[in-house]
């Protein structure tokens, strides 16, 4: 099976109107009082006006809506479950987030084994074969994830999963020095994603050679904010 290499890295017109923004990821978990499309998609209309270049968004309804009425570029992803590969797990998954209209699919891009059994080399392959016109951002977890990625045929490496799949310390703000060291070693676009809490974290990511940043809970989940504050009011 063979990988059709899109444009090069940086160079589609999708990437260039990416470069250098903030992307906000607008994602509702099950149960929420937020977890409702309209919801979803209203977040994600807020999110444009305050300037954000991108939207990441999650399922396929929620996606669905938000390609349609919303003029970003959307990172799409379908998470099935909570543990191990859950981020757009199988082929099935992400031919499904593509066929929503979404610019990118973001998936887990580590080297853990895929409930499909399929490598993420073939998954990609597989995905392009389907002609959907869809980027693939593969979500890591480590330097050595990311570089396997890249050898996969990805387009975008993301930090999405440093600290979640025990190869990373769950850093308190973005994993910087993982950034710093894909950026040294990888080819393709670096978007910096996870725990990004602050401008100023923000900022450092761009500075250490970020393409572009995601910001997800720090503008898009209330009730995780309000905790933030629930508990420096609690403390004070
Ligand atoms: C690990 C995982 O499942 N990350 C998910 C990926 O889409 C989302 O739950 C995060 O909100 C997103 O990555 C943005 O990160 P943060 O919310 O920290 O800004």
């Amino acid at each position: 099976m063979t990988t059709t290499r899109q444009p090069p890295p940086g160079d589609h017109p999708v990437l260039t109107r990416l470069r250098g923004g903030l992307i906000a990821s607008a994602q509702a978990y099950p149960g929420e009082p937020m977890r409702d499309p309209r919801t979803m998609c209203q977040v994600a209309q807020a999110c444009a006006t305050g300037g954000a270049v991108g939207i990441r968004a999650q399922g396929l309804a929620d996606l669905s809506l938000i390609t349609q009425q919303v003029d970003l570029p959307v990172i799409g992803l379908w998470k099935d479950g909570t543990q191990g590969v859950f981020i757009t797990p199988t082929l099935t998954h992400a031919i499904a987030v593509a066929s929503t209209g979404c610019q990118i699919v973001a998936l887990d891009g580590t080297r853990r084994p895929r409930p499909d059994g399929l490598t993420l080399a073939q998954t990609v392959a597989e995905l392009r074969q389907a002609r959907t016109g869809a980027l693939v951002m593969a979500d890591c977890g480590s330097l050595e994830d990311a570089l396997a990625a890249q050898d996969a045929g990805v387009d975008i490496l993301g930090t999405t999963l440093a600290g979640y799949t025990g190869q990373r310390p769950a850093t308190q703000g973005p994993d910087l020095e993982l950034v710093d060291e894909i950026v040294a070693r990888a080819e393709l676009p670096v978007i910096v994603e996870g725990r990004v809490h602050t401008p100023a974290q923000a900022a450092a990511a761009m500075e250490r050679g970020a393409f572009a940043v995601v910001v997800g809970t720090a503008i898009t989940h209330p009730t995780t904010i309000t905790s933030w504050f629930v508990s420096a009011v609690s403390g004070a």
